[in-house]
């Protein structure tokens, strides 16, 4: 929790204390002989007493200044008047925002000048009295326009009323122990009545909602970890997903698998990002709620990664993944092509885990020279039957030797996804919008839907909810956007090498079309003296990028040396 959170629950907890005990208080004068109207407007004082705020500030100035004329001299006031201008400036560095900063020092810059003048002359000497009712009302207005002032008095007031309101919703006997306000809306946690357990508050959240008068499906109750009797209440005024999250790009980060992956933007504004080294991830969600788009953002951020091989598998005819083809190390857009492509899979996991056994190793850590490899399936429920054992087995096997799934369909069905375990690996689950409760089910693992992953209410595509070992909460999110030239740009400039030539090769083909095998010829008639980047250029027909990038694949696999600037093939 963010030191801003920590402070704003500190400061609504302080106020509820001090709500009890002015409540017990009233209620303790109005049983005995206190005057009943007066004890009613006190209440009405200390209810509104943020609206009111200026008004008390006005008053407590010009009583204060009245006070120090009659009792203190010149020097005396401007000492104090100093005193409180530093303190109350410093004091005003606890808030977080700058604009809430710059209006609290000059409301104190103000005041503190009125005050000293009202001190000296009296409160009352022409132009003072009109000085300070058109200056505070002017500094009125912002006070009363606050939004997260007026959203944390709507929020002390939910909590007041709630043990009465909380009846009507089926929870009769809780309570409110905190609550954190935030831009978006406010959490807060509610104890229970003894007996009643988390299970029953979370399957009220409508009602909850009706009983707050807020939007549908903008309550969502989870349980507490620490408690049976204690649950989370979440309600989110302004939908911070109504936005689209566009992209924001790799920034100064080198992107690697060993990283976690970026894959949206949670409510609260913080980046949800999922690790997908050794770890198998399921997609679920209905026709249109924006799967494909989360495999783009997820192979945004592992097509520029030295440390990791992307292949692809797209039943819809290479719609959704042709855009990445020339970034993917294949591509298989048919059934045939998807069994072929598995295959593959299975005997590259097959020679890694023989090679990690002859190494004496149990795991392989990814590098420029031994990648990991992801392969993203979308639309898996078109994956033919013969398919479906080696996606078990690549699943069962996979984790050890770095090979992953990421597996994108509309039901998770135990008939789409064959009779093996393969559901029961997927580590990381992500529920986009479903049309049936049961599906969130389906996606996220059973009960998961009466623990308050509910993602049937989603109306946005992206919209998502993420289960992993890091995510145990539901916290909606929403992908992010990444557009076509975007993908297109992304997928010219990391062009997925074509695979080195075996190491005794050192044939120099007559007409090779083989750019790689054009590069490896080159180096090697170029003997010990070596050749410029320019001359492999114009050998191999391709970019200077792309020369480079197989250059750095060749040294690092100890096949190539430079010296000044010249490229030569070992010996
Ligand atoms: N994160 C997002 N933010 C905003 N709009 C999105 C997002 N993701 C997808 N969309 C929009 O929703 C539409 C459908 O998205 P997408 O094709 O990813 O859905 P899908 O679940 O893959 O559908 P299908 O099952 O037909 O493949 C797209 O036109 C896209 O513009």
């Amino acid at each position: 929790m963010s030191r801003v959170h920590i402070r704003e629950q500190r400061r609504m907890s302080r106020d509820m204390r001090k709500m009890r005990r002015y409540m017990r208080k009233s209620m303790r004068r109005r049983t005995r002989e206190g005057p009943r109207g007066i004890g009613a407007a006190a209440g009405i004082f200390w209810t509104y007493r943020s609206e009111l705020a200026p008004v008390y500030t006005m008053i407590s100035l010009t009583f204060s200044a009245s006070v120090a004329h009659r009792m203190w001299g010149t020097g005396a006031i401007i000492v104090v008047a100093l005193f409180c201008l530093v303190g109350g400036s410093v004091a005003a560095r606890r808030y977080d925002r700058r604009n809430e900063r710059g209006y609290a020092r000059v409301v104190l810059f103000l005041a503190c000048g009125w005050w000293a003048a009202g001190a000296i002359t009296g409160p009352g000497h022409p132009p003072l009295p009109t000085i300070l009712m058109l200056g505070g009302a002017c500094a009125a207005i912002p006070w009363w326009a606050h939004r997260r002032r007026r959203s944390r008095v709507r929020v002390e007031r939910t909590i007041r009323a709630w043990p009465v309101l909380a009846e009507d919703a089926g929870l009769a006997g809780s309570r409110v122990m905190s609550a954190v306000v935030d831009a978006f809306g406010y959490t807060a946690r509610v104890a229970l009545r003894r007996g009643m357990s988390a299970r029953t508050a979370i399957g009220r959240s409508d009602e909850i909602a009706s009983m707050l008068g807020v939007r549908p499906n903008s309550v969502r109750v989870t349980a507490d970890p620490d408690r049976e009797d204690h649950v989370i209440v979440r309600v989110t005024e302004t939908d911070p997903l109504a936005r689209v999250a566009q992209w924001p790009g790799h920034g100064d980060i080198t992107p690697t698998i060993t990283e976690p992956v970026p894959l949206g933007v949670a409510e609260d504004g913080t980046v949800v990002a999922v690790s997908l080294l050794r770890r198998h991830a399921l997609i679920g969600g209905v026709v249109g709620s924006g799967k494909s788009g989360l495999v783009n953002a997820i192979l945004a951020s592992l097509v520029p990664a030295a440390d990791v091989d992307v292949w692809g598998i797209d039943l819809k005819g290479g719609m959704e993944l042709g855009p990445w083809k020339k970034a993917l190390g294949k591509l298989a857009t048919t059934p045939e092509e998807a069994v072929l492509l598995l295959a593959d899979a299975r005997d590259e996991l097959t020679a890694r885990a023989r090679e990690l056994a002859a190494r004496g190793e149990r795991t392989w850590h990814p590098t420029r020279t031994r990648q990991a490899l992801v392969i993203l399936i979308d639309e898996f429920a078109e994956l033919p039957g013969e398919a479906l054992d080696i996606v078990d087995s690549i699943a069962r096997l996979g984790r050890a030797v770095a090979v992953t799934l990421v597996i994108a369909t509309q039901r998770p069905t135990q008939e789409v996804m064959g009779n093996g375990a393969t559901r029961s690996q997927m580590d990381v689950r992500v529920a986009l919008r479903v049309r049936e409760r049961a599906d969130t089910d389906l996606i996220l693992g059973a009960g998961a839907y009466r623990s308050g992953w509910r993602t049937d209410g989603f109306s946005l595509p992206g919209a998502f909810l993420l289960l992993d070992p890091e995510h145990n909460t539901p916290i909606p999110s929403r992908a992010y956007l990444i557009s076509d030239e975007t993908v297109a740009s992304i997928a010219g400039k990391f062009v997925a090498p074509i695979p080195l030539p075996p190491a005794s090769d050192k044939q120099h083909p007559e007409q090779s079309e083989d750019p790689q095998e054009a590069l490896w010829a080159a180096l090697v008639d170029a003997g010990p003296d070596g050749v410029a980047v320019p001359d492999l250029v114009t050998a191999t027909g391709r970019s200077r990028r792309w020369v480079y990038y197989a250059l750095h694949q060749l040294q690092d696999a100890g096949r190539v040396a430079t010296t000044d600037g010249r490229w030569r093939a070992h010996e």
